[in-house]
């Protein structure tokens, strides 16, 4: 899906990322965690194509620049740590900003379709007609998310889904939901790059992990391999402990 060796990425002397490697599978559901300041968020930026660095970055074996703009967001899409708060429209126009490479002036029916589908799963439908800018920061959330699903509802094939702290200020449910969801578009040869800083999470939803520390790759294999006392202890600084979960029986992080 999609491929970068060696990508570095600096800001004048300040080196944001080190020699990283980057191999996705299609299907496959990769989360990338790290500390604060790590490098996850300007490694997904840059394999979105939304900052440049200056290695080559394939998306479906063609370098992602070569793409025309609107065919490539019909085949990917970013929803975005930092959305804007201030949003003068209603809900359902900013989850219809997800279709904008599908029509010119009006939407058509399926454009129309896609957003209510959507917006039923990520339940914001109900809150269709309100103000975006009166909603609480998890209602934001799921209308983003919303949004960036309604883009890539097409017949596409393989496509792929990145996502930075999509979790941020969603209760425990609207977490499970969202992850559900993101799991379910990794089920049809759709691929998606998340950015998850509950390690517990990643552990039970992710196929493969990315463990970042100082803009480098600490650690990358499935949970059981990345997640080790010595790996976690060591990236984040700070003491845990590995224990079987009861349940799903995937490595679970207790720190302290
Ligand atoms: N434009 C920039 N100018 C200067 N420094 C930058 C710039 N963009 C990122 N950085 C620095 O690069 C490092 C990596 O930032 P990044 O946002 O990728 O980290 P992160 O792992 O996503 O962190 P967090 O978990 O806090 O969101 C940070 O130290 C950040 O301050």
């Amino acid at each position: 899906m999609i491929k970068a060796q060696q990508i570095n990425y600096r800001h004048k002397e300040f080196h944001i990322l080190n020699n990283v490697d980057v191999s996705l599978g299609f299907g496959e559901f990769l989360a990338i965690v790290g500390p604060n300041g790590a490098g996850k968020s300007s490694l997904l930026s840059v394999l979105a194509n939304e900052v440049k660095s200056r290695q080559q970055i394939l998306f479906k074996d063609k370098n992602i620049t070569d793409w025309k703009i609107t065919e490539l967001s019909k085949h990917k899409a970013k929803f975005s740590q930092h959305n804007s708060n201030d949003i003068p429209l209603e809900v359902k126009d900013v989850v219809m900003m997800g279709r904008y490479p599908y029509f010119d002036a009006q939407p058509k029916e399926e454009d129309l379709q896609a957003t209510d589908e959507m917006m039923h799963q990520t339940d914001v439908y109900h809150l269709k007609g309100r103000e975006y800018n009166t909603l609480s920061g998890g209602e934001k959330q799921r209308v983003h998310l919303s949004r960036v699903l309604a883009q890539l509802k097409n017949e596409i094939t393989q496509k792929l889904l990145f996502l930075d702290e999509p979790l941020n200020n969603l209760d425990v449910k609207h977490q499970y939901k969202a992850l559900e969801i993101i799991k379910n578009f990794t089920q049809n040869e759709n691929s998606a790059v998340v950015v998850l800083h509950d390690l517990n999470l990643a552990a039970q939803y992710a196929d493969k992990i990315l463990l970042m520390k100082s803009g480098k790759v600490a650690a990358y294999g499935t949970p059981e391999e990345v997640f080790t006392a010595e790996n976690i202890s060591e990236a984040y600084n700070f003491p845990c402990t590995i224990c079987d979960h009861p349940i799903t029986n995937n490595p679970m992080i207790i720190f302290g």
